[in-house]
């Protein structure tokens, strides 16, 4: 460990300062292109000690959890608090342009769009019990500390404001020593909580949980590892016009205002298709909506969220035909030979991306493609198969869903330009 001066010349992909020494990039959270800094520096990676010469773009954290200047230990959930919304939004839409560009793909990156404070209503949170009851907040960058947040500028002021019914219900679950994920989603009906940890159940703390739970205001239902305790009320989200039940810890977007934001493109693009199909569903944000417009064949992996598309679909009025399929599309992609009845298509993989998927959807003739990606680099992938199959990109929207992380979203869309 050494102390030494640096000038930040980038920012790096998770949002870290980087400055290029004789001896290699050093990079160094909470600091900023233009930024002179003193750090303790071990192995490629600094600690703040000291701003000498702030960046231009450095503006005061809106959060007292952010950042090394905190009083509290710092909180690792925001990355770039510290940087002016003009060059933070421009960052964040670089992240995409050279993700394109590492693939060859030159186009038009729209602005960044959405990204407002409290818009958060899934926060995974960590957790751990203590011996007055439990800590929760969330870990300190690179590392397995908690730090607990009595507010949170990203989550919904109803998530805020529930922040100590929140520890309360962390410190009833938290059963043993080790560290334990609670996810909260913040729904019409009340939070629906799951928690995920190392832990096994006996009868009576499954009975005592329950019975906890029930008191407590606000809270809809609470899962355990994938087992539901109880459901007070069936969590509720709306998908277009169309209410659904979400399956315990099924996917759900971030932020809503996102989610609009996807929505939109995605039905906008499609929308004079008669019949679309819409890959990695889970329990229909886009099926729902594109189904106001057209009939609407949903494919995916998971059972239970298959199972709550398609009774919310059932239910609802007003909507075309909705089908559904359980598929792993990893292992058996949709052929293109099955693509032929589409006017419309739209695919939101997990991370990894749709490598097996987009080589069918390339060798098909569907006319519009809306693609959704919550991660550039391996939607670039995909994207740069689809263009050698002949589609062309009509447009690309980057959206800020996670706020001041390094994480970006991204609709991109496609219209069939050759054969
Ligand atoms: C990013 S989420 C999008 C879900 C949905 N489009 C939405 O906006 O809520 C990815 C979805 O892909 C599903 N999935 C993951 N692996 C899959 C696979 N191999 N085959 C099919 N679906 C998969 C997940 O269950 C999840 O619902």
């Amino acid at each position: 460990m050494s102390a030494q001066t640096l000038d930040i010349s980038k920012l790096g992909g998770q949002g870290d300062g980087i400055a290029e020494t004789a001896s290699g990039q050093v990079f160094v959270p909470f600091t900023l292109p233009g930024d002179v800094i003193t750090a303790a520096v071990d192995k490629g990676r600094g600690t703040l000690m000291a701003v000498l010469t702030a960046s231009a773009n450095r503006v005061e954290p809106p959060c007292p959890h952010f950042g090394p200047d905190s009083d509290d230990a710092q909180c690792g959930g925001c990355a770039l608090q510290h940087m002016a919304d003009e060059a933070y939004r421009d960052w964040k839409r670089g992240l995409v342009v050279s993700a394109l560009e590492s693939r060859g793909i030159k186009t038009e990156v729209g602005d960044l769009v959405g990204g407002a404070q409290h818009s958060r209503r899934r926060v995974v949170f960590a957790a751990r019990r203590t011996e007055t009851g439990a800590v929760l907040g969330f870990n300190k960058a690179q590392s397995h500390q908690i730090v607990p947040v009595e507010s949170c500028v990203v989550a919904t002021a109803r998530i805020n404001a529930a922040l100590p019914v929140l520890t309360r219900m962390a410190a009833a679950v938290a059963i043993g020593k080790e560290a334990f994920r609670l996810t909260v989603v913040d729904t019409a009906a009340g939070f629906d909580l799951a928690v995920d940890g190392p832990f096994k159940l006996s009868e009576t703390e499954r009975l005592r949980i329950i019975a906890v739970t029930r008191k407590e205001q606000g809270i809809a239902r609470l899962s355990f590892n994938g087992e539901l305790l109880i459901e007070k009320q069936p969590p509720q989200l709306t998908f277009g016009t169309v209410t659904v039940n979400p399956p315990p810890g099924g996917f759900v977007q971030a932020s809503e205002a996102a989610e609009a934001i996807m929505g939109d493109l995605v039905t906008g693009h499609l929308k004079k298709a008669k019949r679309v199909v819409d890959l990695f569903s889970g329990s229909g944000t886009f099926t729902l909506r594109l189904a106001a417009n057209s009939h609407v064949h949903a494919v995916e992996s998971e059972e239970a969220a298959l199972a709550a598309l398609d009774r919310a679909a059932r239910h609802a009025q007003g909507i075309k035909p909705v089908s559904v399929e359980r598929r792993d599309l990893f292992r058996r992609p949709v052929m293109f030979s099955e693509l032929k009845t589409y006017q419309g298509l739209a695919f939101d993989p997990p991370r990894a991306g749709a490598e097996a998927q987009a080589r069918e959807i390339a060798k098909s003739m569907v006319p519009r493609i809306a693609a959704v990606s919550c991660n550039p680099v391996t939607l670039a992938r995909d994207l740069e198969i689809l263009i050698a199959g002949g589609y062309r990109i009509t447009s690309v929207t980057p959206i800020d869903q996670f706020l001041w992380s390094s994480h970006v979203e991204v609709v991109a869309l496609l219209e069939r330009s050759r054969r």
